[in-house]
């Protein structure tokens, strides 16, 4: 099957890395460097302190026409506008599919809009960092949720999901609502309170004095995104903290490294629907504006 990504970025990189093995993948970029970098010096792609060096089809992004049978959208969500506006005036096949693999839920209603027949969301377990423009290392062997949101699965799609790729699972999920809010709930604790603590994920749950403002976080934000099994959905964020103890979350990173962060997809997101719903949420609130003034 012929698939685009767009972004270049650590998840286009990756998923070049892995899609190509068994389909004809062409990466969309924007920046000529980044294109003629990958043209002359192809991908070096890193896992286990192994690295390989692989021959990758790329292209800059004004150079996409909707040809192919998928399309991965793999850029940030506040990164989304240009792209949709692109999308949506290229003629795609109609029997063309996107898949949209943004962290939070404030992409949605950017979605409901463009003149797509067939769009799907997605959610990524993996951990991946690009090291620069044609180096990418796979830093945590996860999987992809994949749900439905608006149209139908081709052919191509059913495709992808019926030969497994080996590391690297694509899983089907019925209601991309219930997907999406699982990992908004993980995001929105996890990543601001360790972008305004400044510590690694694992220290939320260590530090009882961290844990304490953790646990209030997550009762506010799951009492504005309905969750089934608030327990159960709480050991889970938990058991991420566990998991990846040792990691800075990608909107500290982003603070570290001066970028805009995500948080306008996840916890404005929050307080949007808090406000919709009329539930206060004073600490979400507080938290926002830590993140947007670190951003300023
Ligand atoms: N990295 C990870 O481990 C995980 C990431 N995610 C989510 O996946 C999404 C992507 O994240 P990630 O890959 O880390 O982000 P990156 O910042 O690494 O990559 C985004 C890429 O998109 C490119 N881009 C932006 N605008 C355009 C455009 N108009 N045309 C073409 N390319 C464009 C950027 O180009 P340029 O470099 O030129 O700026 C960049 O290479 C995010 O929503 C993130 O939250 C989810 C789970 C894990
Ligand atoms: C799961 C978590 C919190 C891992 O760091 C993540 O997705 C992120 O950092 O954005």
């Amino acid at each position: 099957m012929k698939i685009g990504i767009i972004g270049g970025g650590s998840i286009g990189l990756l998923l070049a890395h892995y899609l190509m093995k068994q389909h004809d993948v062409c990466v969309y970029v924007r920046s000529i460097q980044q294109m003629q970098r990958l043209k002359s010096e192809g991908l070096l792609f890193e896992k286990d302190q192994k690295c390989d060096k692989e021959i990758l089809n790329a292209t800059l992004f004004s150079n996409w026409t909707g040809e192919e049978e998928l399309t991965i959208i793999a850029v940030k969500q506040y990164q989304l506008s240009p792209v949709l506006a692109h999308l949506t005036v290229a003629n795609t096949n109609k029997k063309a599919a996107f898949l949209f693999l943004q962290n939070g839920m404030g992409h949605l209603k950017e979605l409901k809009d463009i003149e797509v027949n067939n769009i799907l969301v997605g959610t990524v377990e993996h951990g991946a960092n690009k090291l620069n423009v044609n180096h990418v290392i796979h830093t945590g062997e996860g999987l992809i949720n994949i749900a439905l949101f608006r149209g139908e699965f081709t052919p191509g799609l059913t495709d992808l999901f019926e030969s497994p790729i080996n590391h690297f699972p694509f899983v089907i999920k019925d209601s991309y609502l219930d997907m999406l809010s699982k990992k908004l709930i993980v995001n929105a604790v996890i990543n601001p309170l360790t972008a305004a603590l400044n510590v690694s994920n694992g220290t939320l749950i260590e530090n009882p004095h961290y844990y304490s403002l953790f646990k209030k976080l997550y009762k506010e934000v799951s009492s504005v995104i309905r969750i089934r099994e608030k327990e159960k959905a709480f050991a889970y964020v938990e058991d991420i903290c566990r998991k990846t103890a040792a990691n800075r979350s990608s909107m500290l990173k982003d603070i570290d490294e001066n970028r805009l962060t995500e948080i306008d997809a996840i916890l404005g997101y929050v307080l949007e629907q808090a406000k919709k719903k009329e539930i206060a949420t004073p600490i979400s609130a507080f938290l926002f504006e830590m993140i947007k003034g670190k951003e300023y």
